[in-house]
């Protein structure tokens, strides 16, 4: 079963747009400066869509009571964000109640070794993943601890499924853990502790 986590998301819009801007950092980074694309007019005009954008956008402080007015998971997270062009974006799928995963693959942004995913990145997949399988399970939190153990590369280009198990509730207390695999091999095996708490929201 899919989890939704945006029942939201919708196919224009921002959505639309952000799912353009992946497009356009995939293609930069595939194009280098051995490309033989007209780079300077290629500025000139992605830094006119910046303009036109940063003219029409609201202030700050409104913008950040937007993001965090719902309950739970936001449509602008850096891993599954619908409004994030940084997010892949992962779309998980429920395993059991206390487990979840979600398959993705991905590409040259998020290289660190050769054809091989950022140890950063596998990080930040990780700790989010974590953290939405604590949500799915029903006791939330803040990552106070993560433990990561690479085991071997993490590839790009091909399918990576990352997952992650709420294990634990001791009082405030909740362990988590997770891994990142290819071709059902472990590449990154990860354990959590979470605080339950709620960061205040931006009012
Ligand atoms: C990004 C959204 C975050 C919101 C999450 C919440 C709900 C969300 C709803 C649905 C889920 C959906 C999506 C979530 C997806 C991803 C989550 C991303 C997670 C993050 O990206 S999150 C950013 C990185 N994270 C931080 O930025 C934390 C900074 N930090 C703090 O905010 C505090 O540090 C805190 C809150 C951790 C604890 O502070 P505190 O004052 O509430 O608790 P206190 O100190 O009283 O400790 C109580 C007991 O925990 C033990 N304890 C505490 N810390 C420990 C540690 N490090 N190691 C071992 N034990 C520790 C104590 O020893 C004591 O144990 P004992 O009771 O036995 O003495």
């Amino acid at each position: 079963m899919t989890i939704d986590l945006h029942a939201e998301t919708r196919p224009t819009g921002v959505d639309a747009a952000v799912a353009a801007a992946r497009r356009v950092i995939d293609a930069l980074v595939r194009a280098g400066d051995i490309s033989g694309a007209d780079m300077a007019d290629v500025a000139d005009r992605l830094n006119a869509v910046a303009d036109d954008l940063e003219d029409t956008a609201p202030p700050l402080d409104e913008r950040l009571v937007d993001m965090w007015r719902g309950d739970g998971n936001t449509r602008h997270d850096p891993v599954t964000g619908p409004e994030n062009p940084i997010a892949p974006p992962l779309r998980y799928e429920a395993v059991d109640t206390r487990t979840i995963e979600a398959t993705t693959t991905l590409g040259l942004p998020h290289q660190g070794p050769p054809s091989s995913v950022h140890g950063g990145v596998s990080a930040l997949l990780l700790d989010h993943t974590l953290g939405v399988a604590n949500g799915w399970a029903g006791t939330s939190g803040m990552t106070a601890e993560l433990t990561l153990r690479y085991h071997r590369l993490t590839p790009l280009f091909e399918p990576i499924t990352v997952a992650a198990r709420q294990v634990s509730v001791d009082g405030r207390k909740i362990r988590t853990t997770g891994e990142i695999t290819a071709n059902g091999e472990p590449c990154v095996t990860a354990e959590g502790l979470f605080i339950a708490t709620y960061p205040p929201r931006p009012r």
